[in-house]
Parts: C-alpha cells; sequence; structure tokens
C-alpha cells in the first residue's frame, strides 16, 4: 500500500479507537486528538481547534504528564486518574503515557487513555462508607439553598410521593434519596438503587424482580437519562402497572430535564410521572457557604477514624478551596480530600504543598486566569497575532520555565530535575530571561 494510504488507515483506526488518543510532537505541540479522548474531556471539534494553540501552555493534569515524558524520556504506566470533564461528567482513566522514539530520538509523546468510569463508578461509592443508614443529617446543608432542598425533602417523605432530583454529578441526590427512604411517614422494608448506568437490560430485569413484591420498597433509579429511550419507556410502563401499591419511586437526572427531553435523552412520559414534585439540588459554586463545613467534618471523621491530629486548612487552601469551581461538586472534593488524607501522618493543617501535584496545577490555571496574566499571549485571534515559529517556541518555553519554577518556589535543581534539565542548561535559560526583561 502506497504511504499516503496507509496514513489514512492509521488515522481512521485512531479515530475509532475507543481508548482515548492524544500525542504531542518533539516541540510539544498537539498532532492526535482523537473521537474517544474529546468524549472523555466533554470537548466539541470546535473547542479543540481553538484550543490548540493553547495546548502546550495549559497546564491541565494530563498535558503535564505529556510534557514532562516528552522531556525526561521516560514513560509512565497504569497511572489513573479521576476527574470531572467539561460536560460535568465523572470520568476515571488509566492512562500510558509513552515517549515516541525512532533511532534514538524523541520524536514526541502519547498518551493511550483507557475509560474505567464505570466500573469505578460501581466500586467507589463513598456514601456505602459511613457504615451506617444515611440520613438528612449526615447530609451538609449549612446554605439557606441547601437547607430548602432537604425541607422539600422531607415534605416528599411525609406524604411517600414520587420525587424527580435533579443536579449535577456529586451534589448529594442519592444521598438525598436514601434519606427520604429513611424518613417515609411509613417505613419500606428495603431501599434498592438502581444504577442506570450499568447495562440496561440488568437495570430493568431487577425492577421487574422487585416491583412485584409485597413488601414496601423504595426504588431510586439513579441518573435515568443514562438509559436508552426505549428502557425508559419500558421502566415507565413498569411503574404505571405497579403504581397501586405502596412502593416509592424516586428518580435522579444530571441536568435541566427540558433540554434532556428536547435533546432526547430523556422520555417525556418518565418525567411526567415524577413531575408531581421535582427537587433541583444546586451545585456548590452556588452554595459555597457549605464546603467549609464540609471539610471540618470530614477532617472530624478522620481525628475519630484515625486518631489523626488534623484540624483543618492553612487560611491559603481554604482560600484556594473556596474559588475552585469544583464541577465535580463536593464528591470531587471529597476524593481530593481522600488523596490528602492518605499522606497525613501528624500534620494538624492541611498545607499547598500537602495539595496533589495535579489539583495545584489546576489551581495554578485558575488563579492565572483571575489575574489575567500571560497565557493571553498566546492565543492567536488576529492575522497580527502571529510571529515566527521559533519566537513563539521559545516565549512557550520560557512561559514554562518560569511556571516552572514558580511551582518548586524557585528552587532550580527541583525544577531541573522535574524537567529532565541540567541544573546548567535551566541556569542558562533563566539567564537569557532575565537579559531580555533588562532589554525591554
Ligand atoms: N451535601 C452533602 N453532604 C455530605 N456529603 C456529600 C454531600 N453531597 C455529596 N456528598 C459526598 O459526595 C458523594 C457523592 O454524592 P452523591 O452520589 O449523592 O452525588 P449525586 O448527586 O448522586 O451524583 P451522581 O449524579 O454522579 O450520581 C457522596 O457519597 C458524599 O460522600
Amino acid at each position: 500500500m502506497e504511504l499516503n494510504g496507509l496514513l489514512q488507515v492509521y488515522e481512521f483506526i485512531t479515530e475509532m479507537s475507543d481508548i482515548g488518543i492524544s500525542a504531542i510532537d518533539a516541540n510539544g505541540m498537539p498532532v492526535i486528538y482523537n473521537k474517544k479522548m474529546k468524549e472523555l474531556e466533554g470537548i466539541t471539534d470546535v473547542e479543540v481547534k481553538k484550543r490548540s494553540a493553547r495546548e502546550i501552555i495549559n497546564f491541565e493534569a494530563e498535558e503535564s504528564l505529556l510534557l514532562q515524558v516528552l522531556h525526561k524520556g521516560q514513560p509512565i504506566r497504569n497511572h489513573k486518574k479521576t476527574f470531572w470533564n467539561r460536560k460535568g461528567q465523572e470520568i476515571t482513566t488509566i492512562n500510558n503515557i509513552l515517549p515516541i522514539e525512532k533511532e534514538g530520538r524523541i520524536l514526541g509523546a502519547v498518551e493511550f487513555a483507557r475509560d474505567i468510569s464505570t466500573q469505578e463508578f460501581m466500586m467507589y461509592q463513598p456514601l456505602r462508607r459511613y457504615g451506617q443508614p444515611l440520613t438528612f443529617e449526615t447530609i451538609t446543608a449549612v446554605s439557606a439553598s441547601m437547607k430548602n432542598v432537604i425541607s422539600t425533602a422531607k415534605v416528599a417523605a411525609t406524604s411517600r410521593i414520587s420525587v424527580m432530583l435533579i443536579g449535577e454529578s456529586g451534589t448529594g441526590k442519592d444521598m438525598i434519596a436514601e434519606g427520604i427512604h429513611h424518613s417515609l411517614s411509613m417505613p419500606n422494608e428495603q431501599f434498592i438503587t438502581l444504577i442506570c448506568r450499568r447495562d440496561e437490560e440488568a437495570v430493568i430485569a431487577q425492577l421487574e424482580k422487585y416491583i412485584t413484591e409485597n413488601n414496601n420498597i423504595t426504588f431510586f433509579g439513579e441518573r435515568i437519562e443514562y438509559l436508552s429511550m426505549s428502557a425508559q419507556e419500558r421502566i415507565v410502563e413498569l411503574l404505571k402497572i405497579h403504581e397501586t401499591k405502596n412502593h416509592v419511586f424516586i428518580a435522579s437526572i444530571g441536568g435541566d430535564p427540558i433540554e434532556l427531553i428536547s435533546d432526547g435523552k430523556l422520555s417525556k412520559s418518565l418525567y411526567f410521572f415524577f413531575s408531581s414534585l421535582t427537587i433541583r439540588v444546586p451545585s456548590i459554586r452556588e452554595r459555597k457557604e457549605d464546603i467549609m463545613p464540609f471539610v471540618n467534618d470530614y477532617f472530624s471523621r478522620h481525628r475519630q477514624d484515625f486518631g489523626s491530629f488534623v484540624q483543618g486548612l492553612t487560611d491559603e487552601v481554604e482560600e484556594i478551596f473556596l474559588s475552585y469551581d469544583w464541577p465535580g461538586n463536593l464528591k470531587e472534593l471529597e476524593v481530593l480530600l481522600d488523596e490528602i488524607a492518605s499522606l497525613i501522618t501528624t500534620e494538624e493543617s492541611i498545607t499547598y504543598e500537602m495539595l496533589p501535584a495535579y489539583f495545584r496545577w489546576k489551581v495554578q490555571d485558575i488563579h492565572r486566569q483571575e489575574n489575567n496574566v500571560q497565557s493571553e499571549l498566546f492565543i492567536v485571534q488576529t492575522v497580527k497575532d502571529l510571529r515566527p515559529l521559533d519566537q513563539y517556541i521559545r516565549e512557550v518555553e520560557d512561559y514554562y520555565v518560569v511556571k516552572a519554577l514558580e511551582f518548586f518556589g524557585g528552587n532550580v535543581s527541583k525544577t531541573a530535575k522535574e524537567l529532565g534539565l541540567k541544573r546548567q542548561s535551566l541556569q542558562y535559560r533563566m539567564k537569557r530571561m532575565k537579559d531580555a526583561d533588562e532589554k525591554k
């Protein structure tokens, strides 16, 4: 096959792969970003195009890993990562990042991301860890909006009516459903969660099996929009047939029901079945007052369960927690606290240095955007913004070096080590930047 034809075959295979693939060339410029990778990150083709010029200066976790591999020439294998993408979906991947080498030369770096979100979701359900029934008292609700959610949920429990919980991932909908179950005016014997991101035949079989029982059961269909339209229709039929029984039905969805209906993701009849009472659970961005009480609760449990001494966060970290926008809401915060807590020994407060590196990169990025500095220099909006490629690459390199130095508190040896440079060569770059600054 001629080279061009072969390239088209490779391109097709890369695009169709169900593994997320992204690659950068030796200058750190993105060259491959396949369909699955876009899906994992929740971004559209248009955004990818806009983004490419910024890619190398955008210090998100996985990009910096690609750059790390490029600089060090060493692979990173089986790196597990949980994040919330632009659409607010919870994603967990196992990543292998490899240098692309030919005849001893590094041509770039490539990342393969295997999507294990569903398995991870099934295994990691923090709310099950409390080892006690989840009542409304377990839910952090200091803000007025969350207090309102709890009082409406109590009304639903008293009147035993069907409820639809609406809210972004990680806002606590599962907890509220279980809270309703434990406050029902006439207690039900079982609480059954139908995990709709699982195989839908299994979900329907589970519902068919239990719905015919005479015991009163609380059914919670979590994220019903993950089911196909036909599966949703079958569920409404089953619910309607057994409506006269004394079961209680609760459902949750991750976004605005009207939008989901118009996007063909939510069945109108399923929505109407639940529409007698809908409760919107606000995102944590809308109720920042709940952040610190949640953190304090977490650490008080940690002290009790593990005998640690940790009292809370330093002011700096508190500030960061309050300014970050938490796309994965309290679940994201909880996953982060788990990571931090696994490293706690005798510390009394959580300092900036104790935050995982990927999170520091993320918040550094936010601060940069908030302060509206430098990175805008790299965005090409008009022809006037264009400049010779080697000048552009030099600017990006300088920017990266400055940020890396800031990250390591100005420590030249550590920075040089992480960037895979000799100390002298980093010092040379620093001097070159200083000289250039002085000339300005
Ligand atoms: N208000 C809250 N109080 C205490 N913990 C919370 C609260 N909200 C979320 N959490 C923590 O976040 C975890 C995830 O919450 P939950 O599963 O209820 O979110 P969800 O809204 O149902 O998310 P999804 O849409 O992804 O199913 C909980 O297990 C709990 O540990």
